[in-house]
Formats: structure tokens, C-alpha cells, sequence
């Protein structure tokens, strides 16, 4: 039990303040508690040790209560976003529990409140956000199907889905990588499986299907839910309906930015299994020294179309229409002047995260200050993206002339950082300000006044007014003048070095002075809070320009991207084909000083397999994941980098690629490789795209490639998926690379000495061989080893003759195990071989036949 808790049950016995405090952290039992103190946040008992530790921040004790120190860490209040920041990248929650009593008329403690709980998932704030990123709360409810919510509360983006099957559950929690995510407490699910760090059990009842439909009614204000087109995704609603209680409950705030919901289908997108989204490395490599695809395609102008291009990867389309909607933009915007378009973007900025804000009522100076530069750029864009293919963007980008003048009048150029000090509303844009803020100025020049007549009266010229919060206005005067401080001064403090006055004069004006003061501040605060409720009367019309320009925003992209790196627009057809001319792989030429050389490649029905073969090195892996690579980006909208591209429908993208032990779910190499490898064989369809790496190379020689070989056959006479096959196994070249609806190709190398030369040319036919010693050669193993190999090759060699069959044990290792391919003759070869046919009659000759007939029989 904390610390807290057990002071809870005698809350009686503490100080006023210590009850206030512990009853409001009882509510709070999971979350740190922010709790307001003067100019700091400070945290207590258990919250004040985890956050010592997780901030390193110091712990001390404030005073005692109930006879016992009380832990304490505090973070000052102007500096807290930062350590907010860090507590919730750690994947903590916190409550912020503010003062929301006047000190002054309090009897008792001031009065406080919880006003938000910050969680990973929910966050909007400007400062606690990554800008290039999707923060994401997904909510996941187990039921027939597992149901999934999904709400990026930063832009009010709501969607549903509904997966089948844990494999599906996998993969799309790896597109969306969510920042926290809820899930029915009576269900059991590790942080691994929901692929996050910040996993939540919420009450039953949140998910209920019933009350979740009521839930999304009242917050989209219909009558019923059929316009959404979500009524039969049974589980998800109830998940929906999970992620808006949490949502209410952590805001505590009205949600109006969040106005719909979308039905996401699995027919309407490229499906990408979870390993498969991190073997082609889309939006993030797997290691932090190399490059994502997201990285070299990523030329947009705002963090909103960042943000947009990355799901576009991640969830790449197969609607031919809007693809080509899309390529047709990109050739339009191509012929526009895409670097002026670039630059007017630029000042467009984040306003989906600013709308956001607004919605909340959260939104700072600041932000309207950039909605003001995004709203007067509004025209000049409608006028640069004058042209017939981009109509349906240029027709949702509105403008707002007279809220753009209204921020032009009301908000000052550069405004601070926070209402609160004031200096935010522009003078003349409200009478009533202007006249406060003329009264306290006008009381300030009279405290100049007063100091310079005093300066003359006392004749000390370092005589100054100041001010503070205890003493209010006061003269200070160095201590070595005291001689000339006339009698009308009432020393107030003393200082090491100077002494505080006040005089009668003094006390009036600073009434005045704090009076205007505090009602200009107030005043601007309403002119403030008035000016949000009238932007927000606008918001969906806002958020509908805001998504149509991050949509812009990426298409110019693209065709900057086109330009230049000479990449083209991919051609849809509706016949099974992927048909690739000259095509490279879009990172690695762009990462690597040599030349890329561009290859061909052709995947129909009726050569549905290529068998690639050569040396390590050659370039195999790579003539594979960029015929994905290219698949995926023309699937985005965006142009490809080969001469010319052809692309027939195509339902899934399949890897298995590389490997690696999942030691924390206790899986080998091994049996990741085959896990992988089942999903693909049940799984893949003709219109897959199917890319396997070396499969079988995980295990011992016969073993791997008797898998590798019945893989392969599955893969063209039962999936009849498109299929990129790289192997070392040579035998395949002929069992399989010479099948009807297969073919072989190679990446060419040439031998120099001992040497070798890659070419990464991929053409028809078979490898000779593999070059494997002359790779370890380049790669610098010791040439004792090198020799010693090259021996053992020879012997190899010189035994199997190219195929592999029982090794000789008197000369190498042998791989132990029992030969898969030496077949055990069946039990009726067996009867057959024995059978004495110049023995029988031919009655038992029939009825001989009739009993192994109906042998057979029975055992099919
Ligand atoms: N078409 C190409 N043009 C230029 N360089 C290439 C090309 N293809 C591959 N390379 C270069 O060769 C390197 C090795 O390529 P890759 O990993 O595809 O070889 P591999 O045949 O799959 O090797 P292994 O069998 O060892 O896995 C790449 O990192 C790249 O630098």
C-alpha cells in the first residue's frame, strides 16, 4: 500500500491542505498528480519519489503532516511542459490539478481541480507532441473479430476496423504504432503483443456495444449511425465507444473536433503483415544507422502532410480510379510552379494540430498568429493549383477572408507565448481594452513621476520604485544613503545592501495601477476566449481545407520527387501483371556513391515465379524489395522510380526477408523464418506479391532445402501468387526454375583471379554458382580459413557434383540427419516387389488386386 493511500485512511489527522491533496490523489490512484502550488507543480509521497527518479529532479520533504515528513518534488510552473514532455515519453499519465479558488477570499485552503490528465495517448499540446509523427490511441476489444478504434486526438481523426485473427490484430498495431492503447480488463494482453509501452485495462462496461452507439451518436449529433457505414463492425463500435469515455474523462473538456468516424476496409488497401511493414522499412529502418523509404521520399513543406505521407505508405491503396486521380495530380502539379508552392505551404504550417486546439479551446497566442498566416496564404494557394486535375483539392480549399481579417485587427504581430501575461490583443481593436490599459499606463507614468520628484527631493540618485507581490510598490534606497531618507518614509525591508520604503502617495497609485491592470488582463482574456468561440463557429469548414492541403501537400511532393529523380507515372491496368522497366531501388540510389543499376522485371500468370540466383552481394535482396518498394509508392499516388511501370490489381505484399531470433516470445531463427513462411502459404493469393529470402537457410542443408523446394512448388501450383524467390540452393534452378510458370534469373558477377566483380545486372538463366569464399575473401576473413575453405569446396565439389546428396563422413562433417529425398519404398511397392507373379492363379492375382484396392481405399 503507498504511502499515500495509508495516509488517506486517516486523512483527518493531516493539515487542511494534505486533506485536500490526498483526497483528490485518491481519485487519481494511477496517475501522477500535478498538484498547483503558487508558481509550482509539486508532487507528494509515492508520485514525489517516482518522479525524483524519473526526472532527476530532487526530493525533499515539505514540512509534516499527521507526524510524518512528507516527500516532496516540485518542477517550477512556467517550466513544467518540459518535464510533462519527458514524464509521458516514459509512458506515464499525469493529472494537473490547478487552483481554481481566489486565494484572497478562500477560508482553508484554496479551492482545486483536476483540470486535464495528460496521457501519452491523448495529447494536443503543441510543446508534448512529436511533430513529424501520428500520436495515436487505439482502443482493442476481443469479440468475434477483434475490434479497433483508433483516434489521433491531435487532428480529430477517428476510424474503426475490425481484424481477423491475432496475425491481422499484429499487423495493423504495427502500421499504427500506438502511443497508448486501452483493451477490456477481463482480457489478458502483454505490452509486446499490442506493440506498445503504455497499455491500459479499462472496465468492462466501456466497451459496451450499447451504450458505445450512444456515445458516438450524441458526439456526431445524428440520429443514427448508417452514414458512417459502421453499424456491422459490432466490436469496434464498443471500442470506439471505450476511446471516447477516455477521451471525456482525461479532457474533461467538450470534443467538437472530432466529427466523424471512418470505417477502414481491408479490401480498400494493400494488406501488409506486421513483419512484412518492418522488412520493407516504410516509415522506420530496423536500425537506427539506416534509411526508411519515408525518409528519401519525405520532401513535403508541412508536418501535417508529413504526417499524411506516412500513412499513405503504410496503408497504400487499390483503388485504380483514385490512384490515378492522384498520378494525375502529381503530372499536373509537375507542370505548376511547385517551388512557389512549396514556399506558400510552408506558411500554411500545422494548422490541422492548431485546429485542433481551437476545438479544445486550448489554443495559444501563438497558434492564432500562424492561423492568421495560414488563412492570408489561403488565396495565393487557391491560385497556384489553378488546373483541371487538381479541382478536387482546389475545390475544398476554402477561404476565410474575414476571419483572416479578424486576426489581422485582434492578434498583435508576434504575441507571447501565453494569455496570461497579456499583450496578446492588438490596441484599437477593442475600446474598453484600450481604456484599461490607457489607466495603467497612465498610473505608471505617474509612479516615473514619483520617482524622479523623490530622486530630487531626497537628492539620492540611485533612488528607484519596485515591486513585489508582498510589499507591493516601494522605494529602495542603497543603505549607505539612510542619512537622507526624509521622515515621511516608512521603512517596509531590509536587504543586505538597501533599504524598502514605502510612502502613502505610493499605496494610492498602486491600487490604481494593480486594479487597471488586472482588469485589462481580464478583459483581453475574454476578448481571447471570444475570438476562439468565433474561429471555432468554422471548424469543420477549416478542417476540410486543412486535410485537402496536406493532401497538396504530399502531391507536390511527389512531383518534386519525379522531377528530380527522374521517376515516372506508373501505368494500372486490370489483369494480373507487374511489369517494371529500368527500376531502381529508391534508396539505395539514392544512399550510395556508385551507379544504380537499373534492372527489368516481369511477374504474370503465366510466369508467376522468378528463381533468382547468384553470389551474396550480387544484389538479390534488392532487385526483390524493390519491385515492393515501387509497388507500394505507385499504390501511394506517387511515381516511380524505373522507365515504365505496370501494375495489375494486387491484394497483398508478403516478405520473408532476413531474419532474426525473437528471443522475448521465445522464438528461434528458425521459427520465425516458418512462422512467417505458414502465414504466407495460407495467405497468398494470385494477386499477391510474395518476396522470399533464402528460405531454409535457417536450418541444416536437406532440411532447408527440401522446405525451400515444397515452399516454392505450394507458392506456383497452389497460391499461384506472384513470387520473387531468391535461394543458394541450386538444385531449385532445376526442379523448380525450369516449372511451367516459373523462371530462372541470376544477378551476374565475373571472377578475376580470386577475386570477384559484381555487375548487379539480373538476367535469364541460372547461377553457376554462389562465390561464397570469394564474398568471405571481400569481406577480409583470415586467409588461413580462406584456404582451408576453398579445400573443402573442391572436395564438395569433386564428391556431389553440383547436387547434394549424403556427404562422405570420411572426409567432411557430415550434416546428421536422415535423407529426406531417398524415399522409403511404400508398403504396396514393398508387396508388389515380394509378389511371385509366376506363382498365382489368377483368381489370387484378382483378389490379391481387390485387397490392396481396398487398402488404398480405406486409407485415403
Ligand atoms: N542494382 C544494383 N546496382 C548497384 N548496386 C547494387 C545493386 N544491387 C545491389 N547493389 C549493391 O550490392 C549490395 C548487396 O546487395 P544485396 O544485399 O541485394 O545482395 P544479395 O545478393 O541479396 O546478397 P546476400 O545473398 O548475401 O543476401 C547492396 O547493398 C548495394 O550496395
Amino acid at each position: 500500500m503507498s504511502n499515500a493511500q495509508n495516509n488517506s485512511q486517516k486523512i483527518s489527522t493531516h493539515t487542511p491542505m494534505m486533506q485536500q491533496y490526498l483526497r483528490i490523489k485518491a481519485e487519481h490512484a494511477d496517475t501522477l498528480l500535478f498538484y498547483r502550488m503558487g508558481d509550482f507543480y509539486e508532487l507528494f509521497y509515492d508520485d514525489a519519489k517516482r518522479a525524483a527518479e524519473l526526472l532527476d529532479i530532487s526530493l525533499t520533504a515539505r514540512g509534516s503532516s499527521n507526524g510524518q515528513p512528507i516527500p516532496m518534488a516540485g518542477v517550477p510552473y512556467h517550466a513544467a511542459e518540459n518535464y510533462l514532455a519527458r514524464l509521458l515519453e516514459l509512458g506515464e499519465s499525469v493529472a494537473i490539478c490547478e487552483q481554481i479558488g481566489d486565494p484572497a477570499t478562500s477560508k482553508g485552503p484554496v479551492e482545486r481541480q483536476v483540470v486535464r490528465i495528460l496521457t501519452p495517448g491523448t495529447l494536443t499540446d503543441e510543446a508534448l507532441l512529436p511533430a513529424a509523427q501520428e500520436n495515436l490511441l487505439v482502443a482493442v476489444n476481443p469479440g468475434d473479430n477483434f475490434g479497433i478504434a483508433c483516434l489521433d486526438m491531435a487532428s480529430g481523426r477517428f476510424s474503426v476496423l475490425e481484424a481477423n485473427g491475432r496475425e491481422q490484430l499484429r499487423a495493423e498495431l504495427e502500421r499504427l504504432q500506438p502511443a497508448e492503447v486501452l483493451y477490456p480488463e477481463m482480457w489478458q494482453f502483454s505490452e509486446k503483443e499490442l506493440n506498445c509501452s503504455c497499455c491500459r485495462r479499462r472496465p468492462e462496461w466501456e466497451f459496451d456495444q450499447a451504450s458505445a452507439k450512444q456515445l458516438l451518436l450524441r458526439q456526431f449529433q445524428v440520429a443514427h449511425l448508417d452514414g458512417f457505414g459502421i453499424n456491422h463492425l459490432h466490436s469496434a463500435i464498443g471500442a470506439a465507444g471505450a476511446i471516447l469515455n477516455y477521451v471525456k474523462t482525461t479532457q474533461r473538456a467538450a470534443l467538437p473536433h472530432i466529427t466523424s468516424i471512418i470505417a477502414e476496409r481491408y479490401d480498400d488497401a494493400i494488406m501488409l503483415d506486421a513483419a512484412t511493414r518492418r522488412n520493407l522499412e516504410l516509415v522506420r529502418s530496423l536500425s537506427g544507422q539506416k534509411t526508411a523509404l519515408l525518409n528519401v521520399l519525405d520532401s513535403t513543406s508541412t508536418a501535417m502532410g508529413s504526417r499524411l505521407l506516412q500513412r499513405w505508405l503504410q496503408r497504400p491503396l487499390r483503388n485504380q480510379q483514385q490512384l490515378n486521380q492522384r498520378y494525375s495530380a502529381v503530372s499536373a502539379l509537375q507542370q505548376l510552379d511547385y517551388s512557389e508552392l512549396h514556399q506558400q505551404l510552408r506558411h500554411i504550417g500545422d494548422i490541422e494540430r492548431i485546429l485542433t486546439r481551437i476545438g479544445l479551446r486550448s489554443a495559444r497566442p501563438r497558434d492564432l498568429a500562424r492561423l492568421r498566416l495560414a488563412l492570408q496564404t489561403l488565396p495565393t494557394l487557391q491560385q497556384l493549383t489553378e488546373h483541371s486535375d487538381l479541382a478536387p483539392w482546389q475545390e475544398s480549399i476554402a477561404t476565410f477572408p474575414e476571419l483572416a481579417d479578424l486576426l489581422e485587427q485582434a492578434i498583435v504581430e508576434q504575441p507571447p507565448m501565453l494569455i496570461r501575461d497579456g499583450g496578446v490583443i492588438c490596441d484599437g481593436f477593442d475600446d474598453e481594452l484600450d481604456e484599461q490599459r490607457q489607466l495603467a499606463a497612465g498610473a505608471t507614468d505617474f509612479l516615473q513621476q514619483i520617482e524622479a520628484r523623490e530622486r530630487q527631493r531626497t537628492g539620492i540618485m540611485t533612488l528607484k520604485i519596485g515591486y513585489n507581490k508582498v510589499h507591493g510598490y516601494y522605494l529602495e534606497a542603497s543603505r549607505a544613503a539612510s542619512a537622507q531618507i526624509p521622515a515621511d518614509y516608512q521603512r517596509r525591508q531590509t536587504l543586505k545592501n538597501a533599504e524598502r520604503y514605502i510612502i502613502p502617495e505610493l499605496k494610492t497609485y498602486e491600487d490604481k495601477v494593480l486594479q487597471s491592470q488586472s482588469r485589462a488582463l481580464a478583459r483581453e482574456k475574454w476578448l481571447y476566449d471570444n475570438l476562439i468561440e468565433q474561429i471555432a463557429e468554422q471548424l469543420p469548414a477549416l478542417q476540410r481545407t486543412a486535410t485537402a492541403l496536406a493532401e497538396l501537400d504530399v502531391l507536390r511532393s511527389f512531383a518534386e520527387q519525379a522531377i528530380t529523380y527522374q521517376y515516372q507515372r506508373p501505368e494500372l491496368v486490370e489483369h494480373i501483371l507487374i511489369e517494371l522497366s529500368e527500376a531502381r531501388h529508391p534508396v539505395i540510389e539514392r544512399l550510395q556513391q556508385e551507379p544504380f543499376i537499373a534492372n527489368d522485371m516481369s511477374l504474370t500468370p503465366q510466369q508467376r515465379l522468378l528463381l533468382i540466383t547468384g553470389p551474396n552481394m550480387g544484389g538479390k535482396s534488392t532487385y526483390m524489395r524493390q519491385a515492393a518498394l515501387l509497388t507500394i509508392m505507385a499504390h501511394c499516388g506517387s511515381f516511380v522510380p524505373a522507365s515504365k511501370a505496370i501494375f495489375g490489381p494486387i491484394d497483398r505484399i508478403f516478405t520473408r526477408i532476413g531474419a532474426s531470433d525473437d528471443l522475448a516470445s521465445g522464438r528461434s531463427t528458425f521459427m520465425v523464418e516458418m512462422t512467417e513462411a505458414a502465414n504466407i502459404l495460407h495467405n497468398a493469393t494470385e494477386q499477391s506479391l510474395v518476396l522470399m529470402d533464402e528460405i531454409g537457410r535457417g536450418t541444416s542443408t536437406y532440411d532447408g532445402l527440401a522446405l525451400a523446394w515444397a515452399c516454392a512448388e505450394a507458392l506456383l501450383d497452389k497460391n499461384r501468387a506472384l513470387t520473387l524467390f531468391a535461394t543458394h540452393y541450386f538444385e531449385l534452378t532445376q526442379t523448380i526454375g525450369e516449372h511451367h510458370g516459373a523462371l530462372n534469373v541470376h544477378v551476374e558477377a565475373t571472377e578475376h583471379g580470386d577475386t570477384i566483380a559484381f555487375q548487379h545486372k539480373v538476367k535469364t538463366g541460372a547461377a553457376s554458382r554462389s562465390f561464397g569464399v570469394q564474398v568471405a575473401q571481400l569481406a577480409g576473413l583470415p586467409s588461413s580459413v580462406l584456404q582451408q575453405a576453398k579445400q573443402y569446396l573442391r572436395q564438395l565439389e569433386h564428391d556431389h557434383h553440383g547436387i547434394v546428396t549424403k556427404a562422405d563422413s570420411s572426409k567432411v562433417a557430415e550434416p546428421v540427419q536422415t535423407p529426406l529425398f531417398e524415399a522409403q519404398p511404400s508398403a504396396l511397392e514393398q508387396a508388389l516387389a515380394d509378389l511371385d507373379v509366376n506363382q498365382l492363379t489368377p483368381i489370387e492375382a484378382l483378389t490379391w488386386l481387390a485387397q490392396w484396392q481396398q487398402k488404398v481405399r480405406t486409407n485415403k
